[in-house]
């Protein structure tokens, strides 16, 4: 029994206003009413104080595979929606966007130690013999109806060996689902090397949530290519620019520019723009954005020169429609707008494979947008047009009021370094 969760949050706001002792929650513009926090509680966020609205914009509709999907954002960077919304004009006019899935495979790589190197290349041994891998796979999938594992990898740094099962979640993202189903999986290979200590079930070797070569080369969630034809005429009227101006640019920035700042996984333009705004629309994790992001975005002429051909390569879209934040009514709504809500009963993974096919097609329309623009000399403008129009509210340059739990003594250091001469730098951050 759960009684008012709504009082309950105004009982919190009223104590860590009392115990701050600096500004009070009560009555602070944080919302807090009308939300429904049951869905909240043992499920997506502790000590819950209210909740944090976002702008939710629409972009498109997009042709996906013959089909027209509204693009959800949440974003608060003015100029986004604007921009996807060209790019999906602009490959509609072309027939829309072809996505082929070329994998799925959810990832956890624990670190295991053993007395010695021989015991641990034993452990890799019998993981990649047919009778170890059939053990740990039955152990493995006694835990989920849906956790199927695909793979294993083993790697060994000194005595300490990584495994990377990956495994298929159905329509869930499936961290906790392949974290509950490694854990049982190492339970039974500890029957077989009493020895062994288990670190970490996250040895870092998944990867979650940070930058890594492996998911990039291996793929982690769905794996997405995306294709289009634009046709030449639909780059100038809807563009802005020429087909060729696109090519040059995209291979000059996005290949050479990214292969010169020493890029892992980041040959785009703002891929991480878009995933991102339809994470938070669709109640993803947004942590995930790092690796989901991982995107290579190809252009190159077609039909006689004439027609652009485009194509991003998304090996890692961590994607869930059942599970995690996707269960709060908001979220719901949304991917119930995509027609992907919950768990697909015909082809369980079906709605999230689907939902990272949109995601693909909609970062390749404000991948094809921003190029353009700035293959035009136009990114600053519609920056300054959709981006920072609120001339009438300028932002104070310090606050006025400290906002909760901010010290009022500013460190010496940072008022004996205020200045009238401009820094260096100070151009490029104003
Ligand atoms: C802003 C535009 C689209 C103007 O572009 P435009 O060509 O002047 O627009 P237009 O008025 O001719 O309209 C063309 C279409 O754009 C859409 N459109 C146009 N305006 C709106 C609007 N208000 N609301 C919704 N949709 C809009 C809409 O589809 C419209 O068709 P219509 O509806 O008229 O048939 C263009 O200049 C543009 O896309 N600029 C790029 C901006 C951008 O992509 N910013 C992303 C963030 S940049 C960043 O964060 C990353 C970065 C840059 O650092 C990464 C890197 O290193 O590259
Ligand atoms: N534990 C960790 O290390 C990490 C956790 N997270 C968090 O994990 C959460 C997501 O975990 P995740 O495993 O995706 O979700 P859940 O923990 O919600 O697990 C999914 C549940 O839904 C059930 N289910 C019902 N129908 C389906 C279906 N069609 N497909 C798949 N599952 C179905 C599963 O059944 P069954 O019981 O049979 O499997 C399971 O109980 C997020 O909150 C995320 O932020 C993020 C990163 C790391």
């Amino acid at each position: 029994m759960l009684g008012n969760l709504e009082r309950a949050v105004s009982i919190r706001r009223a104590l860590i206003s009392r115990a701050s002792n600096t500004k009070t929650l009560e009555g602070s513009l944080i919302p807090m009413v009308g939300y429904d926090y049951s869905r909240v509680m043992g499920a997506c966020c502790e000590n819950v104080i209210g909740y944090m609205p976002l702008p939710l914009g629409i972009a498109g509709p997009l042709k996906v595979d013959n089909v027209m999907f509204p693009i959800p954002m949440a974003t608060a960077e003015g100029t986004l929606v604007a921009s996807t919304s060209r790019g999906c004009k602009a490959l509609n006019a072309g027939g829309g966007v072809t996505t082929v899935l070329t994998y799925d495979g959810m990832t956890r790589g624990p670190a295991i130690d053993f007395p010695s190197i021989v015991l641990a290349a034993e452990a890799k041994a019998y993981i990649e013999s047919e009778s170890g891998y059939k053990t740990i796979k039955e152990a493995f999938e006694s835990t989920s109806r849906f956790a199927k594992l695909q793979h294993i990898k083993c790697a060994m740094a000194g005595r300490t060996l990584f495994v990377r099962f990956a495994t298929r979640t159905g329509d869930a993202m499936g961290m906790n689902m392949i974290s509950k189903a490694t854990e049982k999986a190492l339970e039974v290979l500890g029957n077989q090397f009493p020895s062994m200590v288990v670190l970490a079930l996250s040895g870092n070797y998944c990867t979650d949530k940070k930058p890594a070569a492996i998911n990039w080369i291996e793929g982690r969630g769905k794996s997405i290519v995306a294709e289009a034809v634009v046709p030449g005429k639909v780059v100038k009227s809807v563009l802005k620019t020429t087909v060729a101006a696109l090519c040059n640019l995209n291979t000059k920035k996005n290949l050479v520019g990214s292969a010169m700042a020493g890029s892992v996984g980041g040959f785009n333009a703002h891929a991480a723009n878009i995933l991102t705004a339809i994470f938070l629309a669709t109640g993803q994790d947004p942590a995930q954005n790092v690796e989901s992001s991982n995107c290579m975005t190809l252009m190159e002429p077609t039909n006689n020169g004439e027609d652009l051909l485009m194509t991003v390569t998304m090996p890692c879209i961590e994607v869930g429609t059942v599970g995690g934040g996707t269960i709060l009514a908001p979220q719901q709504a949304v991917l119930e707008m995509l027609g992907v809500k919950g768990a697909n009963y015909d082809t369980p993974g079906a709605n999230a494979q689907q939902l990272a096919r949109i995601i693909a097609s909609a970062v390749m329309a404000g991948e094809l947008s921003l190029i353009s623009a700035l293959a035009a000399g136009h990114l600053v403008r519609a920056h300054l047009a959709h981006n920072r129009s609120q001339l009438n509210t300028p932002i104070p340059s310090r606050p006025q009021t400290p906002g909760l739990g901010v010290s009022t003594n500013r460190p010496a250091v940072e008022q004996s370094s205020a200045s009238s001469q401009p820094q260096n730098g100070d151009a490029v951050k104003s």
